[in-house]
């Protein structure tokens, strides 16, 4: 695991990837920002978009490629993943709606969508940094345990679990949680350039300790970040309460030569 920073609340958090965001946009304009949903990256997208806005970042080249979304759901409710980006992410951030990629969930291309986002992806130039949450069954994106370290974009089953977690955006009624998803594979996540990690609460504190110290397992799809050459992992104190080397990830992170950047 590259980098493992202890935060005291995801603000601070926030700042750490916003700071890393608008770096990179300053650098190269037209950069590709890998998108997640979930409560984890909302103050991240917050304080990204207080950047941006003060500062007036031109962001009118970015591209983004959301991680996944619900099949059979219609993109247009709202808590379809196309929403959910474009309410948390496009809009603040005020980015090309047109440029903002969301897998296709619509059943009767199902299919074929996975393929054909892998190669949009590839065809963008790949993900210059992708944000991610965590699942508290250790899942990214939407690849549940047992899932393919080596897999593209692809149709997945919920378990039980997530759509349980999830059942609160809608209405609590896990029956209205869609069972199937799209979701760009562990493979593809691993090809983006920069992979940030964020987890807070005690809920994802196992997940998190699985992830980084545990060994890489598809049992646990995030632990698949140990083989990336550049993760970094931003957890609260409640989320890093199981992990063992705590001390030494926050040593590290005080004493980080200036010149590193996360
Ligand atoms: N597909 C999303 C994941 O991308 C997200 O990481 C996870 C955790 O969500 P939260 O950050 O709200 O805990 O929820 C969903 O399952």
């Amino acid at each position: 695991m590259a980098e493992v920073i202890i935060v005291r609340n995801q603000d601070e958090a926030g700042k750490i990837y916003a700071q890393c965001v608008t770096d990179l946009i300053v650098r190269k304009p037209d950069c590709v920002l890998g998108l997640a949903t979930g409560s984890s990256p909302l103050a991240a997208y917050e304080a990204l978009a207080r950047d941006v806005n003060e500062r007036h970042i031109d962001v009118s080249q970015v591209r983004g490629f959301a991680l996944d979304e619900y099949a059979g759901l219609d993109p247009r409710h709202p808590q379809s993943y196309r929403s959910t980006i474009t309410r948390t992410v496009v809009e603040p951030l005020g980015l090309d709606p047109e440029k903002i990629h969301v897998p296709n969930g619509d059943l009767d291309s199902i299919q074929e969508a996975g393929a054909a986002y892998d190669e949009a992806i590839a065809r963008a130039g790949g993900v210059d940094i992708q944000i991610l949450g965590i699942g508290t069954d250790g899942h990214i994106g939407f690849n549940e345990p047992g899932s393919s370290l080596a897999s593209g974009t692809r149709i997945k089953t919920l378990t039980e679990q997530t759509r349980i977690d999830n059942a609160r955006f809608f209405d609590d009624d896990i029956s209205k949680v869609p069972s199937h998803c799209i979701t760009q594979g562990i493979g593809t996540i691993l090809k983006a350039r920069h992979l940030v990690l964020l987890a807070f609460g005690a809920g994802k504190a196992e997940a998190v300790a699985e992830t980084v110290e545990g060994g890489i397992s598809s049992f646990c799809p995030a632990s698949a970040l140990q083989l990336h050459p550049h993760a970094t992992v931003i957890v609260d104190e409640a989320a890093a309460s199981r992990l063992r080397n705590r001390d030494y990830y926050k040593y590290a992170f005080a004493n980080k030569p200036s010149w590193q950047q996360i």
